[in-house]
């Protein structure tokens, strides 16, 4: 039996497109939840921010990788709390539904009282979460931020501004006992208030025990199919990075005749789970 017309309501409901509504920690939680893949890419300018805002990228992260991508220069160390925010200003005027990330760079967040006033900074150029590298030492610094109201993305595994502690961009939590101490560590990031967690160059077993032990969403960048979501840097995903291509990346311009097209595949890639593939994983 066809259901009788619904009479028409006085007040129409606001029509919420899914280009114009705002992704929050919410949002995020409940794509987790639903077995919905997050996407995120790195973004640096509001033009890129625009685009990839209308093809859906979910998260934008103004990276410190900007100081190697955009600045030429050898490791992610020389980039400054000022540059951070230049890039997370053009980014956030390019954006209308992503939730934007910014890293604090090296030498931003030695101590809570530190971090707090740098991420101040990032979040009054338009930042709504701020990304910081390591474990269990930092576990203070979250809290202190998230109490006083800025949300905080932590990443753990390969964490490039400690690139001359470990000895090179290589693969992390190989062993039981890194492995361990990951899982720990990415335990206290969630506990001292973290509400995602990004994971970059472990094993993929490594990458879906963490996403199963945690609450929050995580997000991979070389950490396996199993994370919550994916990230990748823009310059590797369009092929125009000239420096040593990781094993985690691929070119979403290889088939397509446009940058919209490449984005938009990598976002579909993700969502339906066909990226990363095995052969992009550790
Ligand atoms: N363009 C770009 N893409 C990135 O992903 C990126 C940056 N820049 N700059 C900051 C860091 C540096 N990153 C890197 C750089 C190289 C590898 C790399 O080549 N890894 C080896 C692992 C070797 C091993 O331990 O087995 C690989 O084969 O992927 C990984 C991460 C990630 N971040
Ligand atoms: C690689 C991602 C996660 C990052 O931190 C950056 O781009 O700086
Ligand atoms: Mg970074």
């Amino acid at each position: 039996m066809a259901a009788s017309p619904k009479p028409a309501a006085t007040t129409p409901a606001p029509v919420k497109s899914a280009a114009t509504k705002a992704v929050t920690i919410p949002t995020l939680n409940a794509h987790r939840a639903a077995g919905e893949k997050i996407t995120m890419l790195t973004c640096y300018d509001a033009s890129f921010a625009s685009l990839m805002d209308r093809c859906g990228v979910e998260m934008l992260l103004i990276g410190d990788s900007l100081g190697m991508v955009c600045n030429g220069h050898q490791s992610t160390l020389p980039v400054t709390v000022a540059e951070v925010a230049y890039h997370t200003a053009a980014v956030a005027r390019g954006t209308k539904s992503a939730l934007i990330v910014a890293d604090l760079p090296f030498g931003a967040y030695g101590t809570p009282e530190t971090a707090y006033a740098n991420a101040v900074q990032l979040m009054q150029a338009g930042a709504h979460m701020v990304k910081l590298e390591g474990g269990a030492w930092l576990a203070d610094t979250v809290r202190f931020l998230t109490e006083r109201a800025i949300p905080v993305c932590a990443h753990l595994g390969l964490t490039p501004q400690s690139v001359h502690q470990l000895g090179g961009y290589k693969v992390q939590g190989k062993t039981t006992e890194s492995a361990e101490l990951l899982k720990s560590d990415a335990l206290k990031m969630q506990a001292a208030g973290a509400s995602v967690l990004v994971l970059e160059a472990i094993p993929s077993q490594l990458g879906k025990e963490v996403t199963e032990l945690l609450a929050i969403p995580t997000i991979g960048i070389g950490a396996g199919p199993d994370c919550s979501g994916q990230v990748l840097v823009m310059h590797d995903l369009l092929g125009v990075f000239p420096g040593r291509k990781a094993r985690f990346v691929k070119n979403f311009m290889d088939g397509q005749t446009s940058i919209d097209a490449a984005i938009a595949a990598y976002v579909a890639a993700v969502k339906d789970g066909s990226f990363p593939a095995l052969e992009h994983c550790f």
